[in-house]
């Protein structure tokens, strides 16, 4: 990667961290989590990953709760940098150990491979693309989980991380949809 790409990935993500935390408390999370219900629905019963925010990410958890009434949920763990992302289940209330980058792990993990994926993010744009921490975890998550089956990914999001162009690379996995509090995006595949 070029290092004007790197600096310009930098920049956005740091405006995009700005932004999110300005959203972040401010009583939206209730009209997201209606959303991404509703477009989780038809996947009812499939392995889901959600994630257990951080920082000042939006919380998917209580529609992870509700899901995993139906269906394994699972959570995803942060081995070494240049590593996919491995996926353990997760139910409302099991015992949790402290995982990588202040995110939380399953105290014993029972490994699940998920069809569809909750994917966190600091910046989005309305064509589906996403700007994460920068470990690439979720690139080369999608990258393989999509190599084996079909896999959908939503990003979950405050509407206020969409932007209207974003640093872009190969390696970047695009999302099938984008759940905000005021709008849920779906890209259509390319045929
Ligand atoms: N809630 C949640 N869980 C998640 C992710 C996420 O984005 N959100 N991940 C998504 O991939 C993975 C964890 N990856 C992460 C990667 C980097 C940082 C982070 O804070 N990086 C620092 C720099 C760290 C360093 O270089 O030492 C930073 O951005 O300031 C956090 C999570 C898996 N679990
Ligand atoms: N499938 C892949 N194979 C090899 N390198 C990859 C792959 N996906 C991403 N990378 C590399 O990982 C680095 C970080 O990627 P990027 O900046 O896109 O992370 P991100 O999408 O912001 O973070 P994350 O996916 O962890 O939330 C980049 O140098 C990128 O080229």
């Amino acid at each position: 990667m070029t290092s004007d790409l790197t600096q310009r990935k930098k920049d956005a993500r740091a405006a995009a961290f700005a932004r999110r935390a300005r959203a972040h408390g401010t009583g939206l999370d209730r009209a997201a989590q209606n959303r991404l219900r509703d477009w989780l629905a038809p996947y009812r019963g499939k392995s889901l990953s959600g994630f257990l925010p951080i920082r000042t990410e939006i919380d998917p958890v209580p529609i992870m709760s509700e899901l995993a009434r139906h269906g394994p949920v699972c959570v995803p763990i942060t081995g070494k940098i240049g590593e996919p992302l491995r996926f353990a289940r997760w139910t409302p209330g099991c015992d949790m150990i402290e995982g990588k980058f202040g995110t939380l792990s399953p105290a014993t993990p029972d490994w699940v491979v998920p069809e569809v994926l909750i994917v966190p993010l600091l910046a989005f744009d309305s064509e589906g693309n996403r700007l994460g921490y920068g470990g690439g975890f979720y690139d080369r998550t999608l990258e393989a989980l999509r190599a084996q089956r079909p896999t959908l990914a939503v990003g979950y999001a405050y509407d206020a991380q969409r932007v209207d162009s974003l640093p872009l690379e190969a390696t970047d996995q695009p999302l099938d949809a984008i759940v905000t509090e005021t709008r849920t995006y779906t890209f259509p595949k390319p045929a």
